[in-house]
């Protein structure tokens, strides 16, 4: 065997130094107390040199076999105990994280903010500086696999604590510093070349190597602190903390024995600041080991607990505790406060919270743990305590965070022959269990007829194929019907003590996933009601836990919107959102993105939003070629928003002939345009019957009237039982501005001008003059009152002539309407002759099923003679409004009032959605 001797690390002076405080100390166990008792801080240990110092000596001695239980032969010396360890509010517990002691800097600020806790004792707990500890298992994991490249790897760490503590350090505490990091490089050098040997390491070896990053950065920090003048202890926890192994990757504190060896220690060194390594223990054999994954919290915890610590802060890169994972909901709050209950549930759902057992033993003694930004002071973080009292008891506050799992399987056992027959539940599990299948959840009905259960994906397939062995014999004889797995699943997770004392916490919750059009597949919720579990489709899962936390936690209704046709409405509706969408943020809670807009030949999308200041240019100049699908997918697929709207400002019948699969997809749909609900009958009662059984909303009201209340007076009659008779009126904005303007002062064809100009037209106006217009408003409405006509069924009479309807373009046919003018001359002079008006009208005469428009003549003082501008009125005969009907009047036609018209409509959805009304 090679020798592992190491050379003195120690500068002879330093040596010196060491030698007559150890022996001063040395009890029966020379070496290692008289390590122990050669520290640089009064009677400080020295940590692992001592230990690789009695390794040394015992390897020497009994050979490479005992070489762990020389190297870890950690002792409690039996000192007199003459200084008693306090306890209690006097005491704050700090814990450092990797990323705290990243640097020289970070590590100087560390020691700033310990030397800002006025607290009468400080104990802090430190990880090793971030990256160290994977450096460590590395050079493990190198050495076993006998790759020689691990002591270039160990080189590294030298260097980079050597670097970090010149940094720091200076004088002679950085030559001490030096001696130690020296002579443990060379022992560990030693050790690893052991491993390399051997081609293996056990569990020990490797958790001895890789606890030195903590010895390092714990020595470090004391020295920082040591630096400003205030005395500082640092503290091996390998000597203090005693832990038992309990299975796999896990141990528990053993208390009582933990408690004894601080005692000691503290009567020892009883300063009143202690550097104290984390994620470092030993085992009642004085073994080295560690406290495993999220170890140094754990260490934090167990010694908040042992000293009663007023409090435990954990340092981190984070402001605190979120209410859901901020990668995915950007509106995710910092949360104030979270009960140890809360806090546990959310680390079993993956949330970055705290290990779960961590919270176990501060829990126990009601100590607080708040969780701070170690580089964001201002921030007061997250204090997980014992659940307080007076917290705001609202139902919005009984959820506290949402947290979800992925990559999950649900297993659903089903048959008849389960109904009453115990052992089944018992049979089910048993096969999962014996094939190593983690069972996440469980949902059982009280029917007994099926049993379903989440599992990891990767383990659905054996449990499967277990559960299909277990009852072969049952689903053959048909009292199984199937095991049937479902993949591609998530869970999603609401958690919040509250919830168990609080009705109508799932309603909510349920409301917002229906509402977002997310399907639910199963269901759990324990008699604890920590928290609520729900089982989704994984693609619908982020879109989900936004719906959900936003509805809970911002009550902000967050709505994208695709807008189709930035033409005359479709521009002024933007140009509305941009001035109003603010105020909407700030009073209603209510945040609108347009994400998208598209026209008939480019479009510009955004995943968060669209610049509503620029979006002309954006149009223009960072624009594709339009492509509706692609357009349509860009809004779908958007993961930020949970609810999206396209919103059709064209006239196009092909864009609305796809209304029917975006409702589908969970998109609702809002427009002005007529021609869905115009369109072939069996078309649009497909559409109104899907839309009807969906959660998705489509809104028309702008269809008819434009901005008037027409469609939702309507519909608020049919829906409380009133009976429509009859509905008649003038629905023409354009056809009422020009009868109202035609007075033979201009000619007709000037004041059809006027009313396209003003905006009042359709993009072609021959579909006003031809009454076809008005003939679709009429059927929009027949329909809404529940008659089933197509618009063939309308009589029509168009003011088109007959020699102009086959004009090309729009301007074609206004170019050659002035020849026309003499005719509605004439028949504008023999209605004046009369004592009448021209006026078109529409009627939905429902009591005979019945639709019709025509050019009509009323008296002058008939209030249908009474309109001016782009007015529409519109008559509603019921049975409640029989010898007056109800009237609606107003401006039917124009940019500000039929975008309003819209834009109500996109506030109406975002009030279904949640928004307060
Ligand atoms: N002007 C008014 O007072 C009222 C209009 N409406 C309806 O509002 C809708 C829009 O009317 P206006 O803005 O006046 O028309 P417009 O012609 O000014 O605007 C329509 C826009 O849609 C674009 N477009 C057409 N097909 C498209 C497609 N497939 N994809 C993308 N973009 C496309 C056009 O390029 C144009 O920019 C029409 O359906 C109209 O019936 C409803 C009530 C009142
Ligand atoms: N062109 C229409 C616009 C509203 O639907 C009208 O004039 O009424
Ligand atoms: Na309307």
């Amino acid at each position: 065997m090679r020798s592992l001797a190491v050379a003195s690390p120690l500068p002879p002076a330093a040596a010196a130094r060491r030698r007559p405080r150890a022996s001063a100390s040395a009890s029966g166990r020379e070496v290692i107390s008289q390590c122990w008792k050669c520290g640089i801080n009064q009677d400080q240990p020295l940590g692992n040199s001592l230990r690789i110092g009695h390794s040394q000596g015992s390897l020497q001695r009994h050979g490479s076999k005992n070489l762990l239980a020389a190297a870890a032969a950690i002792s409690v010396e039996q000192a007199e105990v003459s200084t008693y360890l306090p306890k209690g509010d006097m005491w704050s517990v700090h814990k450092f994280g990797g990323t705290c002691m990243g640097t020289p800097q970070r590590i100087q600020n560390v020691a700033d903010i310990v030397l800002g806790d006025s607290s009468e004792r400080k104990l802090i707990i430190v990880s090793a500086m971030s990256k160290v500890t994977d450096m460590m298992f590395n050079l493990v994991h190198k050495a076993q696999s006998r790759d020689n490249s691990y002591t270039t790897a160990l080189d590294e760490v030298f260097n980079k604590h050597m670097a970090a503590a010149k940094d720091l350090l200076d004088g002679e505490d950085l030559a001490r510093f030096l001696a130690q990091l020296h002579s443990d490089i060379s022992n560990l050098r030693a050790m690893l070349r052991a491993i390399f040997i051997a081609g293996h390491a056990t569990e020990s070896f490797s958790d001895f190597v890789v606890g030195h990053g903590e010895l390092w950065s714990a020595q470090m920090l004391s020295y920082a602190i040591k630096k400003s003048g205030v005395p500082c202890s640092w503290m091996d926890t390998r000597e203090i903390l005693v832990v038992k192994p309990s299975g796999s990757n896990q141990v528990d504190p053993d208390y009582l024995e933990s408690e004894k060896r601080l005692q000691k220690w503290f009567s020892r060194q009883p300063a009143a600041t202690i550097i104290a390594t984390g994620f470092i223990a030993s085992t009642a054999e004085n073994i080295p080991t560690t406290l495993k994954r999220d170890g140094s919290d754990f260490s934090a915890s167990i010694i908040g607990s042992l000293v009663r610590a007023r409090q435990v802060t954990i340092w981190t890169d984070v402001d605190g505790v979120f209410s859901a994972d901020p990668r995915k909901v950007s509106e995710a709050v910092i949360l104030s406060t979270l009960s140890y209950q809360e806090a546990w549930e959310m680390s079993y759902f993956g949330a970055n919270v705290l290990h779960p057992r961590t919270i176990i033993p501060v829990m126990k003694d009601n100590i607080p743990i708040v969780i701070r930004n170690m580089f964001n002071l201002s921030a007061p973080g997250t204090m997980i305590c014992k659940q307080p009292a007076n917290e705001n008891a609202d139902l919005d506050a009984c959820v506290k965070s949402f947290a979800t799992i992925d990559k999950l399987a649900l297993v659903n056992v089903e048959g008849t022959g389960m109904a009453g027959v115990p052992g089944t539940a018992s049979a089910i599990f048993s096969a999962a269990k014996d094939v190593g299948a983690n069972v996440i959840m469980i949902s059982q009905a009280s029917s007994e007829h099926s049993v379903c259960f989440a599992v990891p994906e990767k383990e659905v397939a054996a449990v499967s194929t277990a559960l299909h062995v277990r009852f072969r014999e049952a689903l053959a004889a048909g009292r199984l019907s199937k095991v049937e797995v479902i993949r591609g699943c998530s869970i999603l997770a609401a958690v919040g003590l509250r919830m168990a004392s609080t009705p109508g916490v799932s309603a909510i919750l349920f409301d917002a996933l229906a509402k977002a059009n997310i399907n639910v597949r199963a269901i759990a919720q324990g008699c604890s009601e920590y928290n609520i579990t729900v089982v989704l489709k994984q693609e619908d899962c982020v879109r989900a836990l936004k719906a959900v936390h936003s509805r809970f936690f911002l009550s902000k209704t967050t709505l994208a919107v695709g807008i189709i046709g930035p033409g005359l409405i479709g521009r002024t509706l933007l140009d509305q959102l941009k001035d109003q969408a603010a105020v909407l943020k700030e009073n209603m809670n209510i945040d609108l993105r347009v994400i998208g807009i598209i026209g008939s030949r480019t479009m510009h999308l955004s995943d968060i939003g669209v610049d509503l200041n620029q979006w002309k240019e954006l149009l223009r100049k960072e624009a594709e070629l339009a492509d509706l699908d692609s357009f349509v997918r860009h809004l779908s697929e958007n993961h930020v928003f949970p609810n999206k709207v396209l919103v059709d400002c064209t006239a196009d019948t092909n864009v609305a002939s796809h209304y029917y699969d975006w409702l589908k997809k969970g998109i609702h749909v809002i427009t002005p345009n007529k021609k869905a609900n115009s369109g072939p009958l069996d078309r649009y009662l497909k559409l109104r019957t899907l839309q009807r059984a969906s959660y998705t909303h489509y809104f028309y009201e702008a269809t008819v009237g434009a901005g008037l209340p027409i469609i939702s007076t309507l519909r608020g009659l049919l829906e409380t039982g009133d009976k429509i008779l009859r509905i008649e009126g003038i629905f023409s904005g354009t056809l009422s501005y020009i009868f109202n303007n035609f007075e033979g002062t201009r000619t007709f064809s000037n004041v059809v001008a006027e009313a396209k100009e003003a905006g009042y037209t359709e993009p072609d106006p021959r579909d006003d003059l031809s009454g076809t217009d008005v003939a679709r408003k009429v059927i929009i409405l027949a329909r809404e009152s529940g008659l089933r006509l197509e618009l063939s069924d309308i009589p029509v009479k168009s003011l088109v002539p007959e020699a102009l309807r086959s004009c090309s373009s729009a301007d074609e046919f206004m170019q050659k309407l002035p020849s026309f003018d003499q005719d509605w001359d004439r028949q504008c002079d023999e209605a004046e002759a009369a004592g009448e008006v021209l006026r078109y009208v529409g009627v939905v005469d429902v009591a005979n099923r019945k639709g019709r428009v025509e050019l009509q003549r009323y008296k002058r003082d008939h209030p249908f003679a009474q309109l001016s501008g782009s007015d529409n009125i519109i008559a509603f005969t019921t049975s409640r409004y029989k010898e007056q009907p109800l009237i609606v009047r107003g401006p039917g036609a124009g940019a500000e009032v039929t975008a309003g018209g819209v834009f109500c409509d996109i506030l109406r959805l975002a009030s279904y959605l949640g928004a307060p009304s």
